[in-house]
């Protein structure tokens, strides 16, 4: 088992459900970076999810764009935020996964990412504008360095392709919550329960629900449905206020034995 699923099946284990938030690195200066991660890392998140910016950003919703921006302004890119991260690289230690485009990996060298990643403490990667079946392209890389491929499964995918996907994906399986981009939303698909259900039937890896959520009631709620959540447009919005309350009001949610406690 990989770190990444370990550290989350670490936290079901004891009642709890995972939290990882996502953070734009390079927003607000690469400088910002580190104690970012260790704060959350301090404030008991299960892993971070870190978004490297990209010029042409797919999936992204407007917060997310928007910070990514502010990012690349400030000099952030894929070399720039792993030198970054390897500067304190023993202060890490919860699980990092990567949220990057394939073109930046292309242009570093999928070898040298890898390897590098590695160094960075990345342990898991997300690849959105990757289609499964392009994957061979970095996969035999990312093994070698031990860097879990997470794949994502939608709200519409068909009973094949989430058989695939599910089979595919390392560390655990990124099920998106809404259709559509990343962003706050005020109310989820009703049939949201059924579709996880059904996701479990596929796999015994952890599933873990992310896109629109942003409030406590809201990671307590889809936390449920699996192993636990994924934040990323609130905590980043929060993260440019400084409103750690916010932030740690979320972390709170997830800790489902205290809250019954
Ligand atoms: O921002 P949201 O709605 O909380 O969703 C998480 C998401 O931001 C993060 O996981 C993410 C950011 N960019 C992505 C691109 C594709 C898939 C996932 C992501």
């Amino acid at each position: 088992m990989s770190r990444l699923t370990q550290a989350i099946e670490n936290v079901t284990a004891q009642g709890d459900k995972a939290f990882i938030p996502y953070i734009m690195a390079g927003d607000g200066g690469l400088e910002t970076l580190k104690p970012t991660i260790l704060t959350l890392q301090k404030l008991g998140v299960t892993a971070i999810e870190i978004g490297i910016p990209f010029t042409d950003p797919v999936a992204d919703g407007p917060t997310i764009e928007e910070a990514g921006y502010r990012a690349l302004q400030a000099g952030a890119s894929l070399r720039t935020v792993l030198e970054e991260l390897q500067t304190f690289r023993d202060d890490i230690t919860v699980p990092l996964v990567a949220m990057t485009y394939l073109n930046p990996i292309l242009a570093f060298g999928v070898e040298l990412f890898a390897i590098e990643a590695k160094e960075a403490g990345i342990e898991g990667l997300i690849v959105p504008d990757m289609p499964l079946e392009e994957s061979a392209i970095i996969h035999d890389a990312l093994r070698v360095a031990e860097i879990d491929l997470v794949q994502l499964v939608s709200l519409t995918s068909p009973a094949e392709r989430i058989a695939k996907i599910t089979a595919a994906s390392e560390g655990f399986v990124y099920a998106v919550t809404v259709n559509g981009i990343t962003g706050a939303r005020q109310a989820f698909h009703e049939e949201l329960s059924a579709h996880f259900n059904n996701l479990a039937t596929y796999t015994t890896k952890p599933i873990l629900a992310g896109f629109g959520i942003s409030t406590p009631a809201q990671v307590e709620q889809l936390g449920q449905l699996g192993s636990g959540v994924i934040v990323g447009s609130k905590i980043v919005d929060a993260l440019t206020k400084n409103d750690w309350a916010t932030i740690e009001a979320l972390i709170a949610a997830s800790k489902q034995s205290a809250l019954r406690a």
